[in-house]
This record gives structure tokens, sequence and C-alpha cells, in this order.
């Protein structure tokens, strides 16, 4: 199975369930791995038949950046629905670490691994996973 992969991918938010982590922005950070069939592209160089990794990055950097989960794990599966109804990925292994959570570790966090099986509905995802108002006008 081809793979386009980011390492370390990494977005200041606010994330965390403790009222000092709703009051300042943490590091997350993201390892990811999304299956595509990448001879099209290899055969073209046509980036439209890539799975564009800069697209992908830009798109999770908006989406976490501005939205303001309390735990990794709605995080993960945001990101996975996200990533299943917005660029067609259809299997991913996707791991969030907080690095700065817990002194005594390097970091801290869950993997999660997501295919067509798991994807929910457009309005459920919609509906779920869509920052809410309160959210964002709290970022400004
Ligand atoms: N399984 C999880 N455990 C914990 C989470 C989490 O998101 N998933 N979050 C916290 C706190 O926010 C922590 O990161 C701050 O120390 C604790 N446990």
């Amino acid at each position: 199975m081809d793979k386009v992969f980011i390492n370390q991918l990494t977005i200041e938010t606010i994330i965390g369930i403790y009222d000092w982590e709703r009051e300042i922005k943490q590091r997350v950070v993201l390892d990811l791995e999304m299956a595509w069939d990448n001879k099209p592209a290899a055969q073209s160089e046509n980036i439209e038949l890539a799975l564009n990794y800069k697209a992908v990055c830009d798109r999770l950097q908006d989406f976490i950046g501005n939205n303001g989960f309390l735990l990794v794990e709605t995080m993960a599966e945001a990101v996975a629905q996200l990533l299943m109804h917005e660029f067609n990925v259809g299997w991913l292994r996707l791991k969030v670490t907080k690095p700065d959570a817990i002194p005594q570790a390097h970091g801290v966090g869950v993997e999660i691994e997501r295919n067509e099986k798991d994807k929910l509905a457009a309005d459920a995802y919609l509906n779920t996973y869509t920052a809410k108002p309160e959210v964002l006008a709290a970022k400004k």
C-alpha cells in the first residue's frame, strides 16, 4: 500500500480539560500516515493526482489552530474524519502528542487508525466536528 506521510506537524492551540489549559495555547504534534495510490501522480507529474501534503498541513493548521478541543481523543477523531471527508483518504494512522502536558514525560497522547468503515455520514461529521461559534468567538 502506498502512503503519504507527515511527520511532527506542530500546531499551537487550546487543548485540555483543566481550567488553566483553557487560558493558554499548547503545542500538539501530529504524525500522520495516509493511504494513497502514488502511481498516477508519479506517471503524470500532476499535483492534482497526488495527495498534496502542503494542502493537508495548511488545512490542519487552520482547523486545529482555530478549534478548542478538550481531549486529544476528540481532536484525533475530528482530524481523521476531516481527512476522510475533505481529502478522500481511505485509511490513515494518526498519532497526536502533547509534548508539554506532563513534565516527567517527553510526550503523551493517542494513536488511532481509521478506514472507510469508520467514516461518519457527512451531516454527522459537520455537526460534530465543525468548530462551534462560541469556540471561534473565544479566540478573538
Ligand atoms: N486519555 C487522555 N488523558 C488525559 C487527557 C486527554 O486528552 N486524554 N488530557 C489531560 C489533560 O488535559 C492533561 O493533558 C493536562 O495535564 C489529562 N489526561
